[in-house]
């Protein structure tokens, strides 16, 4: 039922402005590309991409995926972005078109913007009619979890783990707080400060980066550190030396099962690229809602009506 040309008839500015928005936004902030990239991921793989992680919570709802603690370090531009398209189209097009495709739009144009692929994005999602943030800790993967269970978690959403790798690319742009990975520059063994699966001189980088971390929580390091801000396959080569920041990036390079997907990407881009934007096309159709079982929210923040009990 979703299509490109969803809004071509009911509101044909609906591609200009995302993509004025976009640029404007990312010009000024370069950190953008990276949080609403993070942002439709997280949206995208609990419960489908229909803008639940927008909901703020309330007396109605008091438990709203957006306060998830996994959500909490989601980035504030990347919500003020999607806000502010949603605001410039309630005034060219009222009522027209929904949160959840913003975002998959405003994604798939940053990404561009970056140095990564184009892909085409299909339209027609409405936006959820829940959100509820017990369902988060259930959808993600965390750093902490064994390959295993990463996998399981991607294999839940129908990803392969060839399609989890090329995801994780995503890495290849933004920051980890230093509270992500602390535990592997401080204290990490009785024996050994730092742990021995980094590339020891990054270690000790990062432990200078992070050195004030639990008084300042906002201190971070770039997720590559080769070309921070340029979406390309840095991030695998990456991997494979100890410059992954999280232990699951390590584990992504050194897994037999992930371990050549990571080598063939890091030596061809373009197979990166390819394999990327297809992935991005199955992440962006996961659990969409149609029809009666969503609705185009006139506040991306906001269930049209206050739920009945
Ligand atoms: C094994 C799976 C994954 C794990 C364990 C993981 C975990 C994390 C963690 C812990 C951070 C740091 C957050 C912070 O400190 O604020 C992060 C950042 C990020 N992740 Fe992932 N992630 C995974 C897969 C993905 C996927 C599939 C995507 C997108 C398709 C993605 C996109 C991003 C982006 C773009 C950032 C940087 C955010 C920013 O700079 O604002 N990640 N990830
Ligand atoms: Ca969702």
């Amino acid at each position: 039922k979703l299509n490109p040309d969803y809004y071509n008839a009911t509101c044909p500015d609906f591609a200009r402005i995302v993509r004025e928005q976009v640029f404007t936004k990312q010009s000024t902030v370069p950190a953008t590309a990276a949080g609403v990239l993070r942002l439709f991921f997280h949206d995208c793989i609990t419960d489908g991409c229909d803008a639940s992680i927008f909901i703020s919570s309330n007396a109605y709802n008091p438990h709203a995926e957006r306060d998830a603690d996994m959500n909490l370090s989601l980035s504030g531009d990347a919500f003020d972005l999607v806000i502010k398209i949603k605001n410039m189209l309630e005034l060219t097009c009222p009522g027209v078109v929904s949160c959840s495709d913003i975002i998959a739009q405003a994604t798939r144009d940053l990404v561009k913007i970056v140095g990564g692929p184009y892909f085409p994005v299909r339209l027609g999602r409405k936006d959820s009619l829940e959100s509820d943030a017990s369902k988060v800790a259930a959808s993600l993967p965390t750093q902490y979890m064994t390959m295993d269970d990463i996998i399981n978690r991607f294999a839940a959403r129908k990803f392969t783990v060839r399609e989890m790798v090329a995801l994780t690319g995503a890495h290849t742009i933004g920051f980890t707080h230093c509270k992500e990975f602390a535990n592997r520059i401080f204290n990490f063994s009785p024996t050994s400060q730092v742990d021995p699966t980094l590339h020891p001189k990054f270690a000790e980088g990062l432990r200078h980066v992070c050195a004030n971390y639990t008084k300042d929580l906002s201190m971070s390091a770039f997720n590559d550190p080769r070309s921070p801000s340029k979406f390309d396959n840095a991030y695998f080569g990456n991997v494979l030396k100890g410059l992954g920041l999280l232990r699951s990036d390590y584990l992504l390079g050194s897994d037999p099962r992930t371990r050549p997907i990571v080598e063939e990407y890091s030596r061809n881009e373009q197979a990166f690229f390819g394999d990327f934007s297809k992935a991005m096309e199955k992440l962006a159709v996961l659990g969409v809602k149609t029809g009666n079982a969503g609705e185009i929210r006139s506040r991306c923040d906001q269930f049209n009506h206050i739920p009945s009990a």
